[in-house]
């Protein structure tokens, strides 16, 4: 990939960003009509992705500008409905790659199956038989799906825990199976579901107990991804305020996030305002990560902030993000959406680790961006001016008429429907 920093890529018209996009990723014909096509997911495949389907419903596809990662350019497919989304991205994927860009890491790649195991005579003793057990329990699950073992996964190791030990707990004990299985470059629920459905009937002989639920947890805290920058402040001046003053508000709303979880609730969903964006471009499961981001959140016994925000000995602003990020780069919808597949060609992968990374990193730069707007003009000028442009459609403007409205809307400080259709009726006089 050559630069993903295309200055005014947002001026051009969209064919022309088309044109540009094309030659930067190598798109072939095939991928770069699926781009303009007006039906990029066939009704005939959209029919047989889901149930009792009647249409499709897309949504705007744009490009998260100027993220260098590890070193490595990209450009990141988003979509999202929400205005300001990318802009505030691609804003702040442009300072941090004058700071040197961002790093980011994978830890293990490994995700969790869980069998529940209820009313076994004895917790323990099923506890230990089942430790005992271990190999010929991790080679059944792995007999239960060859082909991920034959491209160096499968199930790895294992863990029993007795729930509800305490005897004042609201619940009766029971068991839990953990099977921890690398999926490769899979997601992997369906992989991780067959394998421990198929160690049910098994798990029932050696606990005498019964086996209900048996499926993967979204709380995939040993598939974690991590993204870090580290900003000197002159980069983040705005406007009046100095880059130091910029630095030490980003901190204070960290801390704020961190301490209330009313604030942290707000913080979080602009994290997720860059992570959802790309999960959904690349056909991954959002309601997956959406679940085990938040959960991991209130990993240290409160909900807090995801990110952390510091200054480093050099008055450097220091972001950090770590979450279980369990998406594929292959599997599920991946392979079937044309759009997804495009997605990821844009993006440049080499495997799910890589995805993560990338993912991970858009989820930083947006808090910054939305952090850096809130201790300085505020969320509306910039948020707001883009939006004005949704809400002269919604007032009923079309074509040229949308942004002569939009314009009008921002002059007059007035960003509402009500005020757009004034202007809407007016225009149309
Ligand atoms: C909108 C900006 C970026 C303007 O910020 P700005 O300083 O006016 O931007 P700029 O004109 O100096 O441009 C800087 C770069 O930003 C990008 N950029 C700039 N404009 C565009 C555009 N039109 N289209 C595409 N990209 C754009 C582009 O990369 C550009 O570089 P260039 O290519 O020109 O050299 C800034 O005001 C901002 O980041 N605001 C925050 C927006 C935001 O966070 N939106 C999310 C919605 S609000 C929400 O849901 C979450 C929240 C806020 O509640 C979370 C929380 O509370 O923590
Ligand atoms: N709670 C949850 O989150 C749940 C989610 N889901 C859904 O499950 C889907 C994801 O399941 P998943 O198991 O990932 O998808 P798949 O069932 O599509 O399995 C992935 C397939 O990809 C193939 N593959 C090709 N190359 C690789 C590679 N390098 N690494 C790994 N696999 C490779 C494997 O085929 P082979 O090895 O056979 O060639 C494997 O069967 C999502 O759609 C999700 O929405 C379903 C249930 C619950």
């Amino acid at each position: 990939m050559k630069s993903s920093r295309i200055p005014g890529f947002y001026n051009k018209p969209m064919e022309e960003r088309r044109e540009l996009l094309a030659e930067l990723a190598a798109l072939n014909e095939t991928e770069t009509a699926v781009l303009s096509s007006g039906e990029p997911l066939p009704a005939a495949t959209a029919d047989k992705m889901i149930e009792n389907v009647i249409g499709t419903f897309p949504l705007p596809l744009g490009l998260g500008l100027n993220f260098l990662i590890n070193g490595k350019e990209y450009v990141v497919p988003m979509a999202v409905e929400e205005p300001s989304v990318v802009a505030s991205a691609s804003h702040i994927a442009k300072i941090v790659r004058s700071a040197g860009g961002f790093t980011a890491e994978t830890t293990e790649r490994v995700m969790i199956g869980q069998i529940q195991v209820v009313g076994a005579p004895d917790n323990q003793a099923a506890k230990e038989e089942l430790l005992s057990k271990k190999e010929m329990l991790l080679q059944s699950a792995n007999d239960a799906y060859p082909s991920i073992v034959k491209r160096g996964g499968g199930a790895e190791d294992l863990e029993v825990r007795v729930l509800n030990e305490e005897s004042d707990s609201m619940y009766g004990q029971m068991l839990v199976l953990h099977i921890y299985i690398n999926t490769c470059d899979a997601m992997g629920a369906n992989i991780i579901n067959t394998m421990v459905e198929s160690l049910a009937p098994i798990v029932e002989e050696v606990t005498k107990g019964k086996v209900y639920l048996r499926i993967l947890s979204n709380y995939a805290d040993k598939c974690i991804a991590k993204a870090r920058c580290v900003i000197p402040p002159h980069l983040l001046k705005t406007g009046e305020s100095s880059g130091e003053d910029v630095r030490d508000g980003v901190v204070s709303a960290f801390q704020f996030a961190d301490s209330d979880p009313y604030r942290a609730v707000t913080h979080n969903k602009g994290i997720m305002n860059g992570i959802d964006p790309v999960v959904i471009a690349t056909g991954n499961d959002w309601r997956a990560v959406e679940a085990g981001a938040h959960a991991y959140a209130a990993r240290n016994g409160y909900y807090g902030s995801m990110t952390k925000w510091s200054t480093d000995r050099n008055g450097n602003l220091v972001g950090e993000l770590e979450l279980p990020m369990a998406v594929g780069s292959v599997g599920g919808s991946i392979g079937v959406h044309p759009m997804s597949k495009t997605a990821l060609k844009i993006l440049d992968i080499g495997s799910a680790r890589e995805l993560a990374e990338v993912i991970v990193t858009v989820g930083l730069a947006q808090n910054l961006g939305a952090l850096k707007a809130l201790v300085t003009e505020g969320i509306q000028k910039g948020h707001m001016a883009l939006h004005s442009r949704s809400v002269a459609i919604a007032a009923g403007a079309t074509g040229e008429m949308i942004d002569v409205i939009a314009e009008q809307l921002i002059q007059e400080n007035e960003i509402r429907v009500g005020k757009a259709k004034e202007l809407v009726e007016k225009a149309k006089k």
